[in-house]
């Protein structure tokens, strides 16, 4: 097993339990997140590691410790500082951090991640304070492997990496991407059991297109535009390589790259290191779990809905692809399964000889031929066309536009179906395409809803006067990327397959329980989620024969779940030994 850290490593006494092995001691170690206990060492430790002095008498339990840092969390003025809050905590304390997120979960996850990391991102270069990941800069890229060596984890094996073009719904974000790494790395730990010690998130500062971006002397990445063409893939070239020989455990979790680099990336790499992208592959299984158990709750036959994706980017191709495999793997022909599945973009319906369309949009465009009965005005159906014409029962916003949704297009789909369909899933919250209160509204609360950053259920009076509260679920992949990441990990995967992406999908469906009227499990079973989701997908490596991790090839189901879940990492604090400290 290879060493964790340079600073420390993890092993076991003779009793089998775990303690940290360490060869840093004194301020320094204090100022290392993984292994600064803060108030808690305990006088034994405080002598050993020369920490006398440093921290105040009183020992604190864990238990005290989150107490102090919750009421302090609370007292913050604002989404955006107790994002702030929590990521200092993270850089000073990482199993404090972990403790409190994991027993404030559904309350924190929106301030870490989905919606408030997007006002983070924006705001990086304002914010920064300590460092954190791997910084992988044009300036800087000839001497990758330097810096692969300066960093001091050796044992990485999850990498969330992006280039920032394409940020959740906000487009091009510089160096200010580099939150969204360090966000989704925090739940890969937080809701897949991997060590942070075994995370590392990458910024690839290529440039940025954003000319305000780059007329601001306080911005903190590389000053010019982004790179394109050929430059472009050998510094990813170079980034794979490093990590290869760095990492050779290493998952790559391509995130937020825009669509003319996610899909590219995504075929070059993913047989050459594990990889996957998140928001084309994490989306899209996400959005067929939904869907699945939405068609559970009309008490329809998923094969029989006629789906919309509004959005021809990484995330809405995506889910295209996806229910698409969804249809196939239903019973139907591939071409009866395209022929359910329309996708609109910003000119209207994809049709071929219409618009220019890249390569992994063509086989979405329809034929002018199949159009010949149906009704429009102008040249390209629009939205609010395709739907009718198209019968549509399911309607995705993956189009990052907030409103539009607008009552039209609602209605046109709650006229085709008595359960309507409709998940306005781009993030972050300002980029929704429509609100779940209006949607309800303009239903008269017949929809079925998911939503990709968090909402509240609605308050909903029925045609008979009964008032109840239509139910919206989180549609988000994070119920996706941690235990598929997981999975990949236990079982050492050679590549994320396909089926590995499809598997995790059915997990989550078959994990919903749709008698609470949602499509999408609540945050706080996501962990559970997650492991179920693990031990899926690694079972599916195994058997598609890219397992490399022998131990588990030869496990029976309840073996490789009772390894899931001792393998799972948990915020708690180790006994400390210092290196060649004879054991007691
Ligand atoms: O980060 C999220 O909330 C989901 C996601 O990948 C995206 O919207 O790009
Ligand atoms: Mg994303």
């Amino acid at each position: 097993m290879a060493r964790v850290s340079r600073y420390y490593d993890v092993k076991r006494d003779e009793q089998d339990r775990r303690y940290l092995e360490v060869n840093v001691t004194g301020f320094a170690l204090l100022h290392i997140p993984l292994l600064n206990k803060s108030t808690g060492f305990s006088a034994e430790e405080r002598k050993l590691l020369g920490l006398q002095g440093l921290v105040p008498p009183h020992q604190s339990t864990l238990e005290e410790q989150k107490e102090r840092t919750y009421r302090r969390y609370l007292q913050q003025a604002s989404d955006l500082e107790r994002h702030v809050y929590l990521r200092s905590l993270q850089d000073r304390n990482e199993v404090l951090f972990y403790a409190m997120l994991e027993e404030h979960l559904e309350e924190m996850l929106p301030i870490l991640y989905t919606p408030t990391v997007g006002e983070a991102v924006k705001a990086f270069s304002d914010l920064y304070r300590y460092p954190r990941g791997l910084v992988v800069s044009t300036g800087d890229i000839a001497s990758l492997d330097e810096s692969l060596e300066n960093l001091p984890l050796d044992d990485v094996r999850m990498i969330v990496a992006t280039d920032s073009s394409a940020i959740l719904g906000i487009g091009d974000q510089g160096f200010g991407g580099m939150a969204i790494s360090i966000g989704k790395l925090s739940l890969y730990t937080t809701a897949g059991g991997v060590g942070p010690d075994k995370t590392l998130p990458v910024e690839l500062d290529v440039g940025t297109d954003r000319q305000d971006l780059l007329d601001d002397p306080l911005y903190l990445g590389v000053h010019h535009t982004r790179l394109t063409g050929a430059a472009y893939d050998e510094f990813l070239d170079r980034f794979v390589e490093g990590v290869q020989a760095r990492y050779p455990k290493a998952i790559i979790q391509w995130e937020d790259f825009a669509k003319g680099s996610a899909f590219r990336v995504l075929e070059r790499y993913r047989r050459v290191i594990p990889s996957f992208n998140d928001d084309i592959q994490g989306t899209g299984a996400m959005a067929l779990a939904g869907l699945l158990s939405a068609a559970r709750l009309k008490g329809e036959r998923f094969e029989d809905q006629v789906f919309v994706v509004v959005g021809a980017g990484a995330g809405g191709i995506g889910v295209a692809m996806a229910i698409r495999q969804g249809l196939i793997r239903a019973g139907l022909s591939a071409e009866q399964a395209s022929a359910r599945v329309y996708v609109v973009d910003r000119q209207g319906l994809l049709v071929q000889g219409q618009v220019e369309l890249e390569a992994h949009q063509r086989s979405f465009a329809r034929t002018p031929a199949e159009l010949f009965d149906w009704t429009v005005q102008g040249d390209v159906p629009t939205l609010q066309e395709t739907i009718r014409n198209a019968r549509a029962t399911a309607l995705l916003g993956l189009s990052g536009v907030s409103g539009l949704f607008t009552q039209g297009v609602i209605e046109a789909v709650a006229a085709n179906t008595e359960r309507p369909i409709i998940f306005p899933l781009s993030n972050p919250t300002s980029n929704v395409e429509a609100l779940p209160e209006e949607i309800v509204r303009w239903t008269g609360g017949r929809a079925i809803i998911a939503s990709g950053s968090p909402f509240a259920d609605v308050p909903h009076r029925t045609h008979d006067g009964i008032d109840g509260t239509v139910p919206v679920g989180q549609g988000n992949n994070v119920f996706i990327f941690p235990g598929l990441g997981f999975g990949a990990i236990i079982s050492r995967a050679r590549e994320i397959t396909d089926d590995m992406v499809m598997e995790a999908a059915r997990t989550l469906a078959d994990h919903t329980d749709i008698s609470t009227g949602r499509v999408y499990p609540s945050i706080d079973q996501l962990r559970e989620v997650s492991i179920q989701i693990a031990v899926r997908v690694a079972r599916q490596a195994i058997s598609e024969g890219v397992a490399a991790e022998r131990r588990v090839r030869v496990m029976s189901d309840e073996q490789l779940m009772a390894f899931v879940r001792r393998r799972f990492w948990v915020p708690k604090y180790l006994p400390y030994r210092r290196v060649g400290t004879p054991t007691p």
